[in-house]
């Protein structure tokens, strides 16, 4: 069955958790983050992050990535619009405040695909409502191979990012949870039981000792 599925008929209200994928570049958390939150039966909203960075041929402004310059950037900083930012392979990156508010105090899930930096300062903040999953490559050669066949980045860039890995890898150990993505579909069942035991826990479910006194309150029922 479904996770989301599933979960929107648990007759226990349930707080809202922000999920967050992080890797070396390449080794497909964006992949698996845009797949997730395009799972309406999941009920994950994608963060859609601020970037200095420039647009790839592939991307579309507002649905990847807000592509702003240096000194918009500096405003939501400075306005404390940003839930976190940081600068990787030399761009600024940051999650905008306001939406992953609002989903949470909605008791809704949001997904994040932000570096170790981020993670760092959302988990910070807040706490308990966060779950983390750091995504390693099979192999290091994998990893330039499939930033290679992607083909969305100049050489430059692309040996820039292979040698950032290393030092982004080092962190694996900073995250609730480490899988190696080597099968996709393999990485997706993974992803729904993470989900699905998270939303289980048991101070995730914030009316669970109504349900409970409410349960112990029938009377037993007659053999059938
Ligand atoms: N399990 C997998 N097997 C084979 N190819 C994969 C797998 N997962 C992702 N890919 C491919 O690898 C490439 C890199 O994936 P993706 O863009 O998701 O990586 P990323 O970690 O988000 O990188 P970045 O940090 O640079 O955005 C893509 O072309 C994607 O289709
Ligand atoms: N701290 C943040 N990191 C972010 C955010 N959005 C993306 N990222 C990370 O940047 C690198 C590069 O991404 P790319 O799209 O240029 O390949 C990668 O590690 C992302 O996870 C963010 O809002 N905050």
């Amino acid at each position: 069955m479904a996770v989301g599925s599933e979960l929107s008929t648990s007759p226990v209200p349930r707080r809202g958790l922000v999920l967050i994928l992080s890797s070396p570049s390449g080794a497909g958390k964006t992949t698996l983050t845009r797949a997730l939150a395009q799972r309406p039966d999941w009920g994950l909203e994608l963060s859609v992050s601020v970037t200095t960075r420039a647009r790839r041929p592939s991307e579309i402004d507002g649905q990847h990535y807000r592509f702003i310059d240096r000194d918009a950037f500096e405003a939501l900083r400075e306005r404390d619009d940003l839930l976190e930012w940081a600068e990787v392979h030399g761009n600024y990156y940051g999650t905008p405040r306001r939406p992953v508010e609002r989903a949470l105090a909605a008791g809704r899930d949001m997904i994040f695909d932000i570096d170790y930096q981020g993670t760092r300062q959302v988990r910070g903040k807040l706490r308990d409502d966060v779950v983390t999953i750091f995504i390693l490559p099979p192999s290091m050669a994998e990893l330039r191979r499939r930033l290679e066949r992607r083909a969305e980045d100049s050489a430059e860039t692309i040996e820039r990012r292979l040698r950032n890995a290393r030092t982004e890898i080092e962190r694996w150990s900073e995250y609730n949870y480490v899988l190696v993505n080597d099968d996709l579909d393999r990485s997706f069942k993974t992803l729904e039981a993470i989900l699905t035991a998270e939303h289980l826990r048991r101070e995730r479910q914030v009316g669970l000792d109504r349900f409970v006194e409410a349960l112990l309150a029938q009377p037993d029922a007659a053999a059938g």
